[in-house]
């Protein structure tokens, strides 16, 4: 089923049990939901194959990085498996990002292909320990016009980013955002965060929500209470 809906639930649990016990409570027409690395390693392509089975487009979060070639053959096996989303890391160069779109394309695979620019974890600080002088604004924008060079449909970026996107990539260049704290929620590790409403406000497409849900004492509650903010209720 597909949904109007810009959230996109993450649903981050050490148990294929667990991550169902919630996507029960969900509904597909109200949100998408994302599988992560714990989850998938933890219970492999099975995960998958329960949440299309509920009716769910899902966003595998695995953030390929790797050399061009493995790449390609792990987007292609993603695709393969009914995925509405994949990601890779922008940081893996043009080179790594063509390959993976070229494959989805000369298989005829539609999953949307898009590209991580800089982790909502992150900070200044933390860039340039890692030997990235610029700021997170600047290597996000940097790194999303790389990555639309490149063929993706999109970025992660944090919705701090999105309006600026919005300006160089223009509307269809999907901005999908984590770090999004409604009032409620505790930050947790990220660094560069936004409350729902103001990030649709800046042009996000799609905001990631994990904790502020999976977490609260009452998750439905808290998803209402965010569709609520988003309606501008
Ligand atoms: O830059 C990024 C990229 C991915 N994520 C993922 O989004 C969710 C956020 O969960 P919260 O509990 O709402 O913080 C999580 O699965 C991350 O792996 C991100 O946060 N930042």
């Amino acid at each position: 089923m597909s949904t109007d809906s810009p959230l996109i639930i993450a649903l981050d649990y050490p148990s294929l049990d667990a991550a169902l016990c919630m996507a029960d409570q969900l509904d597909p027409a109200r949100c998408r939901v994302k599988v992560g690395k714990e989850l998938f390693t933890r219970s492999g392509p099975d995960v998958l194959e329960a949440l299309h089975g509920r009716g769910f487009e899902v966003f595998l979060d695995l953030k390929f990085h790797d050399i061009p070639n493995t790449v390609a053959g792990a987007v292609q096996a993603a695709a393969e498996q009914g995925t509405w989303m994949v990601n890779v890391h922008a940081g893996g160069g043009r080179r790594m990002m063509e390959a993976a779109r070229e494959r989805l394309d000369r298989h005829g695979l539609s999953t949307h292909l898009i590209a991580v620019t800089v982790l909502t974890s992150m900070e200044a600080a933390d860039l340039a320990e890692v030997g990235v002088a610029a700021s997170p604004a600047e290597q996000v924008e940097r790194l999303a016009m790389l990555a639309r060079d490149s063929g993706m449909d999109g970025v992660v970026c944090s919705a701090r980013e999105s309006a600026r996107l919005r300006t160089l990539c223009g509307d269809d260049f999907l901005k999908v955002t984590p770090g999004i704290r409604p009032s409620f929620a505790a930050v947790g590790d990220q660094r560069r965060i936004m409350a729902p409403s103001d990030a649709l406000a800046a042009g996000s497409t799609h905001l990631v929500v994990g904790r502020p849900v999976t977490q609260a004492e009452d998750p439905m509650a808290a998803l209402s209470a965010i569709e609520a903010e988003l309606a501008g209720e």
